[in-house]
């Protein structure tokens, strides 16, 4: 009898793939016999007849241990979320299930709330890092993760740029939140107590002018939230958090003043991303998100944004970063000891659909001198800043 071969997907916790498993009863192996995954939905139905005990005639231990493997997904997917079938910006996981969308940092951080203002009635999963968010959309065990990306006053977030190449999540929608800060102290602190201030590197920078007036001393914390939950954890007396009125409010801290921010139209976009892209659509303003690389060469960023313009497309950001794996590019004469150039990533937003032909042709036009090019997400835009 021929083998029937089954394909099996990703493994949602090691992240390995399983490339065939094939039923072999031809050579007296009882093999697993059910798909793990079809027409992009997993089965929870999984029928292990496989000799797992230990047939060593068949002398194929790969077998078996990939035999193995997939029993111990299938018992550990039974704990996990049921992944997406279609990716949009529904509010469900596809099988009526809440989305579960993972942020970095502790209840009351900032990203929570802009998971909640994408996704109302979401579980907002917190994540000690970044890193930690987006393993968790690449193993399954969440929808989405969400990123916060640039602010008005601090400018792009790069730490977060570089994350999105380094990983292969699409972003699937953005959404524009108003932050305001307070500070937080414990109950009886008075502002003239304080000689440090907690909080997150772009909470501190946003509230500069309010710092540097107080004089005191600002550390750096993973997130506000935190720095919130730190500052009443140990009932600190000469410590203030910045952070959230809903953080004041989680760790039971004072109110010490409030929107402390230096502008009063404070804003951060966040990114949502996800295992899989949405499907762009042309029924509302879509923006999409790349990143490309160019050849060294006179007038060759402005040939690339040239792509666009002629297009009528209009550009609403760009940022250039090092290229890390290779940041320094020789000199074309490739001479000794001749001057290197850093080699640039650029990463652009445009307000089209990957749905318009128009910018099809302009990534095709692109694509034909960019040394690299990558479509990051095409996705609804946010207009509001509630
Ligand atoms: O620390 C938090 O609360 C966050 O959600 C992070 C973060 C950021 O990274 O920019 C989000 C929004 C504000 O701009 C300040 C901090």
């Amino acid at each position: 009898m021929a083998a029937t071969v089954y394909r099996a997907s990703i493994n949602p916790i090691s992240g390995k793939t399983i490339s065939k498993i094939s039923n072999e009863d031809q050579t007296g192996s009882k093999f697993v016999k059910s798909s793990l995954k079809t027409s992009g939905k997993w089965r929870q139905k999984v029928s292990i007849k496989a000799s797992i005990q230990g047939d060593n005639t068949l002398g194929d231990k790969s077998k078996k241990s990939q035999a193995l493997e997939l029993q111990r997904i299938f018992e550990e997917s039974q704990s996990l979320p049921k992944p997406l079938s279609v990716t949009d910006l529904s509010n469900t996981a596809g099988n009526g299930s809440r989305l579960r969308v993972a942020y970095q940092g502790v209840p009351g951080a900032y990203s929570e709330s802009a998971a909640s203002k994408a996704y109302p009635n979401c579980e907002a999963v917190p994540c000690e890092q970044f890193d930690a968010a987006f393993n968790a959309v690449e193993r399954w065990l969440v929808d989405r993760a969400v990123l916060p990306i640039e602010n008005s006053l601090g400018g792009s977030i790069h730490r977060n740029y570089d994350l999105l190449l380094r990983h292969s999540l699409h972003i699937v929608g953005e959404v524009r939140l108003s932050i305001r800060h307070c500070l937080l102290a414990n109950h009886g602190v008075r502002i003239d107590d304080l000689r440090r201030v907690l909080s997150h590197p772009q909470a501190l920078a946003q509230c500069e002018n309010t710092l540097t007036k107080l004089g005191v001393v600002r550390e750096s914390v993973d997130d506000t939230a935190g720095a919130a939950q730190f500052v009443a954890a140990n009932k600190l007396q000469d410590v203030g958090a910045v952070a959230s009125k809903g953080a004041a409010k989680i760790y039971g801290l004072d109110i010490l003043a409030q929107d402390i921010q230096d502008d009063s139209d404070n804003v951060t976009r966040f990114l949502m991303l996800a295992r899989e892209p949405i499907i762009p659509g042309t029924d509302r303003p879509f923006k999409t998100s790349i990143v490309f690389s160019l050849e060294e060469g006179p007038g060759v960023l402005f040939k690339a944004l040239a792509v666009f313009a002629m297009r009528q497309i209009n550009l609403t950001k760009i940022e250039s970063r090092p290229r890390r794996k290779q940041p320094l590019r020789a000199s074309d004469d490739g001479s000794n000891g001749s001057p290197k150039y850093f080699d640039y990533l650029f990463y652009v937003d445009f307000e089209a659909s990957m749905a318009d032909p128009n910018s099809q042709n302009a990534l095709r036009h692109l694509k034909e001198f960019a040394t690299f090019l990558r479509v990051l997400g095409s996705y609804p835009t946010d207009n509001g800043t509630a």
